[in-house]
């Protein structure tokens, strides 16, 4: 979802500090213990039978951010996500939420905090049975004593919102796996949370459903704006809805970044790895493209923004006479030729 980006200058609706999440006997010995922090998962193991599933992690989620979480199996992810709103209780650390330390919470604000707050969204979408679409969307606003009429009202809107109108009154066993999917997203929305967490939504979903349900949410992203973190494994869907994706790998943060910054610039062979098959002209802009301006260059070529994806500026640098100036804010940052974009062209094998 490019456009979104970060503003430094934005209060974070989430802050992750020093995060920890340890398995096994006295795993709270782990995170202060200098020498322990350092072992490998298997040392640790060996040594203490304890898995430290969620390592030192740090990071902040902008407002209206979609942030992914990516990483291999057994990478972490889903401890960490369950961490931020304490489904699984942290080891050591701290997460601030809208400025609040929730580590510090007691269990009646924790609940407070998960009925209007956050909403999650699983994989599989843990709807009640019984209940039809309407029911089972209404169902939270049930628990927190919203009324019969309102209630309506409101799961209503949300089923059109997710569109799926018209079958208000159908049952889960009488809908598709991307529908019953789109009732667990409605469910999410009805409460009007200030966060989305959604935790590898549509893994169980055909390819092509999987498709449509990842556009889905990017369309609901821009119509109601929420702050979401996303769990997934698969670094198309991770590029197609995030603004920026966090890398884990057994339980460390290996590079948090946006999709183009991953591509370009890998921390490691692990992210190397994982964008290795991303076409590279679909993903990098013409910032990470240019080269500097030569004195031999002509300066009356036309002009692109740096964060034009190179293969939308494809056709017009090729069909271009004179090179083309990168140009932010009236400043030439660089110069982009044939020679610049059929290189990438042939790396993306696009
Ligand atoms: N309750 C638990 N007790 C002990 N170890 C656990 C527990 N839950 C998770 N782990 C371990 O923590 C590590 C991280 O697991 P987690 O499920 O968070 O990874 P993940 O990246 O979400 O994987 P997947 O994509 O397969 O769900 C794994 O090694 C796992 O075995």
């Amino acid at each position: 979802m490019h456009g979104t980006r970060v503003h430094d200058t934005q209060q974070p609706v989430i802050s992750v500090r020093n995060l920890w999440k340890v398995f096994g006997p006295k795993a709270a010995r782990v995170p202060v213990s200098a020498e322990l922090r350092e072992l490998s998962r298997r040392e640790l193991l060996d040594r203490t039978s304890c898995t430290a599933a969620v390592r030192d992690i740090e990071f902040d989620v902008a407002p209206g951010e979609v942030f992914v979480v990516m990483g291999l199996s057994g990478s972490g992810k889903s401890t960490l996500v369950r961490c931020l709103t304490r489904l699984i209780e942290p080891t050591a650390g701290e997460v601030i939420f809208e400025g609040e330390d929730i580590l510090n919470a007691d269990e009646k604000r924790l609940r407070e905090l998960r009925r209007r707050k956050f909403s999650m969204v699983f994989q599989h979408f843990g709807l009640l049975p019984h209940r039809c679409v309407v029911d089972n969307v209404a169902y939270g606003l049930e628990i927190r004593g919203v009324g019969k009429a309102e209630r309506a009202k409101r799961a209503g809107e949300v089923i059109e919102l997710v569109g799926l109108g018209g079958y208000e009154k159908a049952y889960p066993d009488q809908l598709s796996g991307g529908m019953q999917q789109r009732v667990g997203l409605a469910r999410a929305l009805a409460g009007d949370p200030d966060v989305l967490l959604f935790d590898e939504p549509f893994s169980a979903l055909d390819p092509l459903i999987r498709r449509d349900m990842q556009s889905e949410i990017c369309r609901l992203h821009r119509e109601v704006g929420k702050t979401m973190v996303f769990i997934t494994h698969d670094l198309a869907e991770a590029l197609k809805v995030g603004d920026r994706i966090l890398i884990m790998r057994d339980g460390a943060l290996v590079q948090i970044g946006t999709g183009d910054e991953l591509v370009a610039a890998p921390a490691d062979d692990y992210v190397r790895d994982f964008v290795r098959d991303v076409p590279k002209s679909h993903v990098l802009t013409l910032k990470w493209i240019m080269r500097p301006k030569r004195d031999d260059d002509p300066l009356d070529g036309p002009e692109l923004g740096p964060d034009v994806v190179v293969r939308e500026a494809t056709r017009s640098v090729l069909a271009a006479e004179k090179p083309v100036k990168v140009v932010k804010d009236g400043e030439l940052l660089g110069i982009v030729g044939d020679e610049e974009i059929l290189s990438i062209i042939a790396e993306s094998g696009s």
